[in-house]
Formats: C-alpha cells, sequence, structure tokens
C-alpha cells in the first residue's frame, strides 16, 4: 500500500467526527477546534446550513466548466455580492489561497504591465511559485529559488520607508491586512494608508491578501473594512465555502474582462457543490451576523488569553477571533500538551501560540482554552 507524503507535524490523533467548534478523535475524546484546519472550518464542522445546500447540490450537479451558467454560480454571486462595498464588482473564482493570489498579481502585471512586485517582511502568502515569491520566510523558500525575480520586500509597518519602496516598476503591492502565519501582526491603520496613497501615485495595484483575515473573523467580513483603507484587488479563501476547498481574488469592476479567452482558468474553478456551499456560507454569514459574533467572543477569548498570570506570555495579538498569544518561548512545545488538554491551537511565527476558532465557540469553551493555556505555561515555567 502506498503512503501520503509527509510535509506536517504529526500528532498522533486520528480525527473521525466534527460538529460546530468540537472535533473528535477515535477514542472519543473531544476537543476544541482553534485551529480549524488553519482557519478553514471558521462556520463551524458539518454547519446544517451547509450541510443542507451541498446535500441538495451534490443530488443534482458537480461540476460544470466556466463556459455555462449554473443555478449553483448564480446563487453563489448573488449571496456573495451582498458582502462586498459597492467598488467590488468581480469574483475570479479559484480552488485555493495560493492561486487568490496568483490570479490577483496575473491582472497586475495584465493591467500594468510593469513587472515588481512590493510585499513585506514576516509576510505568507502561498507555496506555489508566484505567491512564494513573494512570502518573507526563507525556510518557506529557500529549497526552490531561483523563484520569480522582480520581488522587493519592504518592512512591515514602517510607513515612512513606503514611498521609496514602491517604485515606477512596481506592478502591485501585496499585504496582509493582520499577517496570520508571520505572527498574528495587526498592520497599522498609517502604514496601509500610506500604502493605498503611494500605490495610487506610482500607478501600482493595491492588493489586500485576505485568505486568512476575511469573512468575517476579524470582527468586520473583510479587514480592511475596519481599517477604511480600500485595495484595488483582495484575496480570499479558507472559509468562504464552508470548509471545501475555494480561493478567489475579487477586484474593481473595471478588471472584470482583463483576461482574453485562454489567458487564465482552472479546470474546479466555479465547481458546482462548492458554490452552493460558498452561497449557503455567505448568507449565513450575514443572516446570523457572523463578525458581529467575532468581535464579542473574540474579545472575551483575547481578555481570557491575556490573563494567564504567566511571566511566559507577553500579549495577546490580532482582532476579533484571529488571535495570537505572544511568548518568551518557542510556541510550537505547546501544542501537544493543549491537546492533552482538549484544545487544538496553532502556531504562528517563532513564538507566538495562534487561536482561529469557530465562529459559535462559546463563554464555557473561552474558560476551557484559558484553563488549558494558563496550565501548560504554569508546567512550563516550572521546568
Ligand atoms: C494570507 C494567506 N495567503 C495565502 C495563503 C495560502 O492559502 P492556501 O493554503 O489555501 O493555498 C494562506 C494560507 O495560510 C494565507 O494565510
Amino acid at each position: 500500500m502506498g503512503r501520503i507524503a509527509k510535509y506536517y507535524r504529526e500528532y498522533g490523533i486520528r480525527i473521525v467526527k466534527g460538529f460546530m467548534q468540537y472535533v473528535w478523535d477515535d477514542k472519543g475524546q473531544r476537543y476544541i477546534d482553534c485551529n480549524t484546519n488553519h482557519g478553514v472550518v471558521f462556520l463551524g464542522h458539518a454547519n446544517p446550513k451547509i450541510v443542507e445546500a451541498v446535500k441538495k447540490q451534490v443530488e443534482e450537479i458537480w461540476a460544470v466548466p466556466l463556459n455555462f451558467a449554473t443555478p449553483a454560480r448564480e446563487r453563489f454571486i448573488e449571496e456573495f455580492s451582498k458582502l462586498l462595498p459597492p467598488k467590488f464588482g468581480v469574483v475570479f473564482l479559484q480552488n485555493t489561497g495560493t492561486e487568490a493570489v496568483e490570479v490577483a498579481i496575473k491582472i497586475a502585471k495584465k493591467v500594468t504591465r510593469k513587472p515588481t512586485i512590493v510585499a513585506f517582511t514576516n509576510s505568507f502568502h502561498g507555496r506555489t511559485m508566484g505567491s512564494l515569491s513573494i512570502t518573507w520566510n526563507e525556510k518557506y523558500k529557500k529549497a526552490f529559488e531561483p523563484l520569480y525575480p522582480h520581488v522587493r520586500f519592504g518592512k512591515f509597518n514602517v510607513p515612512h520607508e513606503v514611498d521609496k519602496l514602491i517604485g515606477e516598476d512596481t506592478c502591485c503591492v501585496v499585504v496582509e491586512p493582520i499577517q496570520g502565519e508571520g505572527g498574528v501582526n495587526p498592520a497599522t491603520p498609517e502604514f496601509l494608508k500610506a500604502l493605498r496613497e503611494e500605490a495610487q501615485r506610482k500607478g501600482a495595484l493595491l492588493i489586500f491578501d485576505e485568505v486568512q483575515t476575511g469573512f468575517g473573523r476579524t470582527g468586520a467580513v473583510w479587514a480592511f473594512q475596519k481599517y477604511g483603507v480600500e485595495p484595488d484587488i483582495f484575496t480570499a479563501g479558507k472559509p468562504v465555502a464552508g470548509g471545501l476547498p475555494i480561493g478567489l481574488a475579487v477586484a474593481r469592476e473595471d478588471f472584470g474582462d482583463v483576461f482574453e479567452p485562454g489567458e487564465h482558468g482552472s479546470t474546479f474553478a466555479g465547481n458546482a457543490v462548492v458554490m452552493a456551499a460558498a452561497a449557503a456560507a455567505s448568507r449565513l454569514l450575514r443572516e446570523e451576523d457572523v463578525p458581529g459574533r467575532a468581535e464579542r467572543i473574540g474579545a472575551e477569548l483575547a481578555k481570557a488569553l491575556g490573563d494567564t498570570g504567566s511571566r511566559l506570555a507577553v500579549r495577546v495579538k490580532g482582532m476579533g477571533l484571529m488571535l495570537g498569544l505572544e511568548l518568551r518561548v518557542k510556541a510550537d512545545q505547546f501544542i501537544q500538551p493543549l491537546l492533552e488538554r482538549g484544545v487544538m491551537a496553532l502556531t504562528a511565527g517563532v513564538n507566538t501560540l495562534r487561536f482561529l476558532p469557530p465562529y459559535m465557540i462559546s463563554k464555557e469553551d473561552v474558560e476551557v482554552v484559558h484553563a488549558a493555556v494558563t496550565e501548560v505555561l504554569k508546567k512550563a515555567e516550572q521546568q
């Protein structure tokens, strides 16, 4: 029998079931899911409203190429449009976050005809060759060089260097409003405003990568709405189809016809089952005021994480339900002890424990997470 290639750390746990904010292993142990498949399951595991839409679609039709119209895609665009600020009229459908970034870059290159992409320290944009080229951390990309050569990295959150960074050669500036993998680092409003102004001045497009921040997690539907700064294009992915694979770039209306037939494409993009899930997810997000809920319960989780009393804890970072607890020590040593206490978490950067729970996480769950984090930090202090 073959085996699945290994490039992820494994924790010796076999997950067999999930419902809303919880998953269970094959021994019946329950976990509060603050990992959510790196942020994907923000609307909960097997959320009945999404399950219903998927079941119905599976019995009708699964895959239809973008050459033809389908009711599933029509329902998706109708629901998803209600989540878009007026300036954004066009959606480019993909299957993953990294592809969303790739298509955003392709739009910028075609529109501006310039070569250089500006990105930032501690950025993460994906693992295909284009998105990897604008990812900061050497550990992800060293083995695969040479990558796309025309990339200039600037310092994240340093607004006074932005004018030198963005040049006449720049096709686009790509930035996460809150850096996820890089450490849960929110951009400052001054930084995003400086990028907006300078990109405009130099004829470059501003791209916000909202693959991790987007779709309600930060307390707004899109994180940039918290800043009052609008990009030309933004990406989304992870939670948009409730757990099925999706990635998309959303652009200004006038970029809608930028590609000639053949210049861009993707076999699975717009898959009917994914579209049905994404339509249901978009509707649920609006009807249940998911961003509002993320804001309120996120404030409680942030307070709890800031209240461990441990001298190993530095500070809580992030917004809504995208939260990091920065530590004085490496964070990965705490993932296994937290699993043993029924909490799934992630790391971000080297020293940050990251929490990306579903929006329906309860006050009782927050108390369990607080107790588990407090205990594992206390135990580490004593060693
Ligand atoms: C900001 C950001 N962009 C892009 C990606 C890549 O997404 P995917 O793994 O779906 O390709 C990620 C994944 O973590 C991300 O956080």
